[in-house]
């Protein structure tokens, strides 16, 4: 195929490496989360499934390019947080898609992988400036691109100086209704042919329905993909895009607990992570330790938060009965819903509350007192 003379085969493929993890090695990569991120426990929750399967990489889309204007289009920065802290916590990487120069350098700076979306894929300016940036970029095929224009996108990128580029196919449009796309499995086999790139798949959004992502990871493992990219939400029920092709996390987990044999069967390697790491007392007491921690930091951070809350209140009017009432309402709803023992929040909110409120009422008796010796001063 002319011009493709970076993304075109080479003598040896290429296996590229990210913080600890080689895309393209022996090693099937696991990538795993919602489509888009929601809210920081959405996150954590997310990543603690992605962990427990033996995922390597957390996925969240911040930056969301939808088919129609009206639908949720991403939480941006505050989403971006919320997805990397995700991840740090669980010691693995995060991906997620920029649309446009601008988001591109936003999240050139937080997150490992960057993903360029099938919508994207010929966006040219977009893939010169992926080109400069010294992240790996995840291309995925475009709605309707054939293999030579999805190839050529890659060479667009490593053209302009950037070397990693993994390809993703992650089906294209057909006549078929009864997928949201058609996986073009082949497409892995011909794409490594004409090209030494790592490729991925992305069972998710070419089957649209979650019935089918099980067969079509196997699938895409046998006919040599290097990785899956797949979605994966707490309660997809609840999410706000791409519910129906969401995994559950137990299902996320026994998927991946299948893999291996397949990986095996084509000389590849994957460890689900559930499977082999025995619970022991002691992993089991660290699980707690991690949670404790996360909690702490969390609670650190609310009072933080408090304390500049009372700056916007009368000192009369430090408590507040009615925000409370909100507050807790929500929270034992939210509790109910993750089966937690009711009593747990009833007992605990109210000692934060009370924290929070003595704490406010002393931070403003202090600033009172620093305004009256000023005033007296003067
Ligand atoms: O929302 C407020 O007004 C706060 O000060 C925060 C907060 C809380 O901790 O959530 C603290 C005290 C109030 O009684 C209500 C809520």
């Amino acid at each position: 195929m002319k011009d493709l003379k970076l993304a075109g085969l080479k003598a040896e493929r290429s296996a590229i490496e990210v913080n600890g993890v080689t895309i393209g090695g022996k090693e099937i990569i696991l990538i795993g989360g919602p489509c888009a991120v929601e809210s920081g426990i959405q996150m954590r929750e997310s990543a603690e499934t992605v962990k427990k399967a033996g995922g390597k990489i957390l996925r969240g889309g911040v930056f969301k390019p939808r088919t129609s204007p009206y639908s949720f289009q991403g939480l941006g920065r505050e989403g971006l947080n919320y997805l990397v802290q995700a991840a740090r916590e669980k010691d693995l990487l995060c991906v997620t898609e920029a649309i446009d120069v601008a988001s591109l350098e936003l999240v050139a700076e937080q997150v490992d992988i960057i993903q360029i979306g099938a919508r994207n894929m010929q966006n040219f300016e977009l893939l010169k400036m992926a080109g400069k940036i010294n992240k790996p970029i995840i291309l995925k095929r475009g709605l309707s691109a054939t293999i030579e224009e999805w190839l050529l996108a890659a060479e667009y990128i490593l053209s302009a100086g950037n070397p990693r580029v993994i390809l993703c196919e992650r089906g294209i449009r057909t006549y078929e209704p009864s997928t949201r796309n058609t996986l073009d499995l082949s497409a892995v086999g011909v794409a490594k042919e004409l090209s030494h790139l790592p490729v991925i798949v992305d069972p998710s959004h070419a089957a649209g329905r979650r019935d089918l992502i099980s067969s079509l990871s196997k699938a895409a493992i046998a006919s040599g993909a290097d990785g899956l990219l797949i979605e994966m939400h707490p309660n997809p029920a609840e999410a706000v895009s791409d519910g129906p092709q969401s995994l559950h996390p137990e299902q996320f987990v026994q998927l991946a607990g299948e893999l291996g044999v397949v990986a095996e069967a084509v000389n590849r390697v994957f460890t689900c992570s559930q499977k082999n790491e025995e619970e022991t007392l002691e992993s089991l007491r660290n699980e707690i330790d991690d949670i404790d921690q996360t909690i702490i930091e969390r609670l650190a951070a609310r009072m933080q938060i408090v304390s500049k809350v009372a700056d916007k209140k009368r000192l009369d009017r430090v408590k507040d009965n009615t925000r409370e009432k909100e507050v807790m309402q929500r929270l034992t709803s939210l509790g109910d819903e993750l089966k937690l023992p009711s009593e747990l929040v009833k007992k605990i909110y109210p000692i934060i509350f009370e924290v929070a409120v003595q704490s406010q009422i002393k931070r403003k008796l202090v600033r009172e007192e620093e305004m009256d010796r000023s005033l007296v001063s003067r």
